[in-house]
């Protein structure tokens, strides 16, 4: 696992953004996995500069979904197919008949996750997979103890997920729904490459346990230790608890400009 840690969001967004630039460069029609919250907005922003100025064609690109709220209509603004339209599609320029993601509001929920996992196999699997962490070391909405073999399925989310999401609707924890889809650990790590972004404090124990603590499903993110091509991008804040900072520092600044992420 590669860990870059960067001055603050701002950088590791422009980082990952040219890492996503140079892969659309390669394979013009990437298929993109994109995470939702706070953390990869300045991401999305930086690409979206990217293809303002001519820096990178999305024309052919594809967008994959990582999980989505059960229950919320599919209009609904804080439904993740709403938010992934309004933080990355439109921004991006990139039209919906370019996304993949999970029918939420399926009558079947486990058969709508089955013929997701099958979506994606079919559209040959994603290119570069984003993702943000939760505090308690989630991904997508993997919660803790999820099978790290999992595949896409409907999940309960915990209580601290729940309040943490709560911001997003009115900080009426009411409002937020009880049961999630999300693309599984073992369908998360058949990507080709998984980028990870986090920044802030209240994350530093979680990447802790991602980058140095044992693999275990108490702390999901920890399966990118299995996976071959997994890169970390931490804050300082989010870093401060990493016993080998100092030598994932002298490692990346050692690493040819060419290679990027
Ligand atoms: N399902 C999303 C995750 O994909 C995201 O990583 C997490 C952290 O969000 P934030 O980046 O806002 O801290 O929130 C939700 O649980």
């Amino acid at each position: 696992m590669e860990v870059v840690i960067v001055a603050d969001a701002k950088a590791g967004g422009e980082l990952i953004a040219e890492a996503m630039a140079q892969l659309l460069r390669r394979k013009p029609d990437a298929l993109l996995g994109v995470a939702t919250g706070s953390t990869p907005l300045p991401i999305y922003q930086a690409l979206a500069a990217k293809v303002r100025n001519g820096a990178v064609d999305v024309s052919r690109a594809r967008i994959a979904q990582l999980d989505e709220y059960v229950g919320l209509p599919a209009d609904h603004p804080e439904s993740y197919h709403s938010v992934l339209r309004r933080e990355v599609l439109e921004p991006l320029g990139i039209g919906m008949d370019a996304f993949l993601g999970p029918d939420g509001a399926a009558e079947d929920v486990q058969g709508a996750c089955e013929a997701y996992d099958r979506e994606l196999a079919e559209a040959g699997g994603v290119d570069l997979q984003l993702l943000g962490i939760g505090t308690d070391g989630h991904i997508g909405f993997n919660e803790p103890c999820s099978s790290l073999v999992s595949r896409t399925r409907i999940k309960t989310l915990t209580e601290q997920t729940r309040a943490d999401n709560a911001r997003f609707f009115d900080g009426d924890v009411d409002q937020v729904p009880h049961h999630v889809i999300t693309q599984g650990i073992g369908t998360i790590l058949e990507a080709r490459h998984l980028v990870l972004l986090a920044t802030g404090e209240n994350k530093a124990d979680a990447i802790a346990a991602t980058v140095e603590g044992p693999v275990a499903a108490v702390c999901p993110a920890s399966a990118l230790q299995l996976h071959p091509h997994a890169t970390v991008v931490v804050d300082e804040a989010a870093a401060s608890k990493l016993k080998f900072a100092d030598y994932f520092r002298r490692t990346y600044a050692s690493k040819p400009e060419w290679q990027g992420l």
